[in-house]
């Protein structure tokens, strides 16, 4: 008791012993076979036979049976010195419990038990200790030495903590009782470090197995014992005899057991009172075990000494009585040896006693640790729980995620998508915009194109008229230069002639009177002279008005409506047969006359004849005649717009009848009529007369006016309105384009401009020319500065549309309205010219029944001059088209239209 109290003070940092030393004492084996109890056997033998070595395996018979127990004991404890000492621990306490009388039986028995025993090690260690970690309370309850192992393993210093107590570890490792210095090693297969093992191991058990051979080695030296050479432990030297081991040295003695490496500080927190209830006592325990049983131990080799020390007296009495016998001697040995013996028995049961207590500590600390055992278990399944509730919670919250960004995702792709189809749409809207934008520029930049165009032709319109003024300001600078020269000439003959005057002056200063007299005479004749100029100027005014009077009183008398009659001649593309035979009986003479040939016709009698159609003009132009020819009749008219009367040459005919031949070609009446009015203005300037010239291009198709000189693109669209002034007799067309003609030249390219208009309306019309009235407008202004004469007058140059008859051309839709038309409005003309024709004043004439009419209202009536060209076709196809046209030109031909107002008035001076 006094040695347990002692146990139970001892500082519990002392019972821990993971050093080398502590294990290497830990071979069961050595243990056993070393222990401070001495085998009876031993000391029997040598008792008997002090100096002969005897064989642990010859026990007497006798004495073997009755103590057979505790021999298996030690033999198997023996025999498991290879798997674990702890069991030997276990059985020795076994043994304990169970005294025998004899301790020689069981040294008997020592070779042949621990054979025996071997397997039964090896099972507990092979296969029981992993067992141990999955059922800890069945192992613990019936394989005790299971639990010694795990205790013995943390000893080891082997962070066993990792295979004995960790609930999450590998599986255990197999110890290994054949290490030489250790004693005791965990298969490489333990597989977590342990530097933070909770369970340091103890050092108080190795010491109490190891004590004892420390003691035992000592006397192998003399007796052989057969279990010295199995142990591979390094044998203790009485050098250092009960050698206690001393403590491992620990990291932290203060330390509070921790719990193992998986239950951290997570662990702790869901469970922190894990700490307070783990505060286990098995520790103490422990320490209080192993003080113990260093206490014993050190009994133990107080005893081994004490019997070393009464073997040596038993050496000598035993030598004392070889010598002499002595039977006094014999029986104090004996009484001695009972003595010893009764001590050591007494011993022994302390011995027990106190490996029973020791065993006894060591179930409660297995118990504890079972319980530790329970505990993490406990908390490993909690653990285990609330990692699978977290592991599910995860899981759910992931889902739920999840589930979040797949609608997240759906929302976004459907917003992008949305944007996308906007974006999308936006592009497409800016692409049809800037489609139509560019449609709109390019129609933009084509009628700016045209424009320039239009500008261009201007402008070299404009040129060519710069390059005629230039022409004649070279020509003046010519006849100033000549005139300079002249005069400079001049200049020198005055001076030679001042000179002469001076010299006659000088010659005639002396005759004063005379010279005086002649001066004045030279003067007079001068003023005769000069007066004499001015009544030849004045005369030569009053015959050029008394000419425009009797011009006009000529073209009065010719007929203020005249009519000529042109044939065209045949074309090359037209056979000699399709030609109608035509004759002129007047050609040579005043070529008035023809005469248009009928088909043949068959009498009755058989007489093949010709219906002849006789008609008379103011003139006829055969085919041979030139654009020149029939010029030089029309010119005067011309000189009549000039002299300010209003004048209208048209030319009317079947479609293909040459109008616009004889009207607009290059040498048509257009261009020579300005050229001749220019040439005419010009000569007319040396007489006073200042003219200007404004020429308008109209077209009238289906009774709607059209500008040929404006813009192509809104012929047919834009809306002209025709406008008299009645009290001056001048009739103005809205938003018409002039242009002033100040060269004949500019007249080419004003008709070529209609043509183009004309020609691009005739892609959306056929023969848009053959279809519509042209009318060229001319109005000339002229101002003598000198008599204060101004004269306004206007020549209209018109190409009628084609004169077929609506029955004979069989025309139909478009084609049809456009006849219509024409017929319609050449129907007003003859109605007009035949009002016209009764002159009777104030009647009505109709103008207004067609545009062409009322345009040229002013230029048909009274007030004008009217010239009337025929145009006829020679092809017998046409015969009937031209016999038509010729009685109509008859008729206005037989029209008398009274007498024309010059458009002339005195400038107020
Ligand atoms: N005097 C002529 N000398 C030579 N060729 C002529 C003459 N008159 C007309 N032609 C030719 O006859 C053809 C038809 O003439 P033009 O086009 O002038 O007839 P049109 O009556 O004006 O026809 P449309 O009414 O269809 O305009 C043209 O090729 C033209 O050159």
């Amino acid at each position: 008791m006094e040695d347990e109290n002692m146990a139970q003070s001892r500082p519990v940092t002392r019972s821990r012993i993971p050093q080398a030393g502590g294990l290497r004492e830990m071979n069961s084996a050595s243990a056993n076979s070393r222990s401070g109890i001495m085998p009876p056997g031993t000391l029997v033998a040598k008792a008997v036979s002090p100096t002969r070595q005897r064989p642990m395996t010859s026990p007497e018979p006798k004495k073997q049976a009755p103590i057979s127990r505790p021999a298996s004991a030690a033999s198997k404890v023996h025999a498991r010195g290879n798997s674990l000492n702890s069991s030997t621990v276990s059985r020795s306490g076994s043994t304990t419990t169970r005294p025998t009388p004899n301790f020689s039986a069981s040294t008997m028995s020592y070779g042949s038990r621990g054979m025996s025993g071997m397997p039964r090690a090896q099972t507990s260690f092979g296969t029981r200790r992993p067992n141990s970690l999955q059922r800890p309370a069945a192992s613990l309850n019936t394989h005790v030495e299971d639990s010694a192992g795990s205790i013995l393993g943390k000893r080891k210093g082997m962070r066993s903590s990792s295979f004995s107590y960790s609930p999450f570890s590998g599986p255990l490792g197999t110890l290994d009782n054949h290490s030489g210095h250790n004693g005791l090693r965990r298969s490489a297969s333990v597989g977590v470090e342990s530097d933070e093992n909770v369970f340091d191991d103890d050092s108080s058990e190795a010491s109490f197995v190891t004590a004892q051979p420390a003691h035992l080695e000592k006397n192998s030296a003399n007796v052989p014992v057969k279990a010295a050479p199995r142990s591979r432990l390094p044998i203790l030297t009485p050098s250092k005899p009960c050698r206690v081991p001393s403590p491992p040295p620990q990291k932290s003695p203060s330390k509070a057991p921790r719990p193992p490496k998986y239950l951290r500080k997570s662990t702790f927190l869901i469970n922190p009172d894990y700490h307070a209830d783990n505060e286990w006592n098995h520790e103490s325990k422990e320490k209080d075990m192993t003080e113990i049983f260093q206490t014993f131990m050190l009994k133990m080799n107080q005893q081994g000494q004490e019997a070393s020390g009464l073997k040596d007296a038993i050496d000598v009495y035993k030598s004392r009585n070889s010598h002499d016998t002595d039977k006094g001697a014999v029986a104090d040995l004996e009484r001695a040896r009972d003595s010893l013996s009764e001590t050591n028995v007494t011993q022994r049961v302390e011995m027990e006693s106190i490996k029973n207590q020791l065993t006894l500590a060591q179930n409660s600390l297995e118990t504890a640790r079972r319980e530790q055992d329970i505990a993490i278990d406990d908390l490993e399944g909690r653990h285990r729980i609330e990692l699978a509730t977290i592991s599910h919670e995860n899981k759910k919250e992931k889902e739920v995620l999840a589930v979040q960004h797949a609608d997240e995702i759906r929302d976004l792709k459907r917003k992008f998508e949305s944007e996308i189809e906007d974006e999308k749409a936006k592009r497409v809207r800016e692409l049809g915009n800037l489609t139509t934008q560019s449609a709109m520029d390019v129609q933009k930049s084509q009628l700016e194109l045209n424009n320039k165009e239009r500008d261009i032709t201007t402008l070299k319109r404009e040129l060519d008229n710069m390059r005629a003024d230039l022409e004649r300001e070279s020509k003046t600078v010519h006849d100033l230069r000549q005139n300079l020269d002249t005069a400079t000439t001049n200049g020198v003959t005055l001076e030679s002639t001042i000179r002469a005057l001076k010299a006659r002056i000088e010659f005639l200063e002396g005759g004063r009177e005379e010279q005086s007299q002649a001066f004045e005479r030279c003067n007079q004749e001068m003023m005769d002279a000069l007066s004499e100029t001015e009544k030849i100027k004045e005369k030569l005014r009053r015959e050029e008005t008394l000419r425009r009077k009797l011009h006009n009183q000529v073209q009065e008398l010719k007929g203020n409506i005249r009519v000529f009659c042109r044939v065209r001649p045949s074309l090359n593309s037209e056979p000699a047969t399709s030609i109608a035979p035509m004759q002129y009986p007047d050609e040579s003479e005043d070529a008035k006359e023809i005469n248009i040939m009928g088909p043949e016709e068959k009498s009755s009698l058989g007489i093949v004849s010709r219906k002849n159609n006789p008609f008379s003009f103011d003139r006829v132009f055969g085919p041979s005649s030139q654009n020149a020819e029939v010029f030089d009749e029309i010119s005067q008219l011309v000189q009549s717009a000039l002299d300010g009367y209003n004048v209208c040459i048209f030319c009317y005919g079947q479609t293909g009848s040459g109008k616009t031949h004889t009207m607009s070609s290059q040498d048509g009446m257009i261009p020579r009529a300005v050229h001749q009015i220019y040439e005419t203005a010009q000569g007319l300037e040396e007489k006073g007369w200042r003219y200007t010239m404004e020429g308008n291009f109209v077209e009238v198709y289906n009774e709607n006016l059209n500008d040929l000189l404006g813009n192509p693109d809104e012929l047919d669209k834009k809306k002209h309105e025709i406008r008299h002034d009645m009290q001056r007799g001048k009739t103005f067309i809205t938003d018409i384009t002039t242009v002033k003609l100040d060269s004949p030249e500019m007249v080419s390219s004003i008709l070529r401009n209609a043509d183009a208009n004309r020609s691009v309306a005739a892609t959306k019309a056929n023969e848009r020319s053959s279809r519509s009235h042209s009318v060229f407008i001319l109005k000339l202004t002229g101002e003598n500065h000198v008599t204060g004469e101004r004269s306004e007058g206007t020549l209209n140059l018109v190409d009628l549309a084609g004169s077929e008859r609506l029955s004979h051309s069989q025309a139909t839709g478009e084609r049809l309205k456009e006849t219509q038309n024409i017929n319609r409005s050449l129907s007003s003309l003859g109605d007009v010219i035949a009002a016209l024709g009764q002159g009777k004043d104030g009647g009505h004439i109709p103008y207004r029944n067609s545009k062409l009419t009322y345009l040229l209202q002013f230029s048909l009536g009274g007030n004008s001059k009217t010239l009337m060209f025929v145009m006829v076709s020679p092809l017998k196809a046409h015969l009937s088209e031209t016999l038509t046209s010729l009685k109509f030109a008859t008729k206005v031909h037989n029209t008398h239209i009274g007498t024309a107002k010059r458009q002339a008035r005195v400038r107020d001076s």
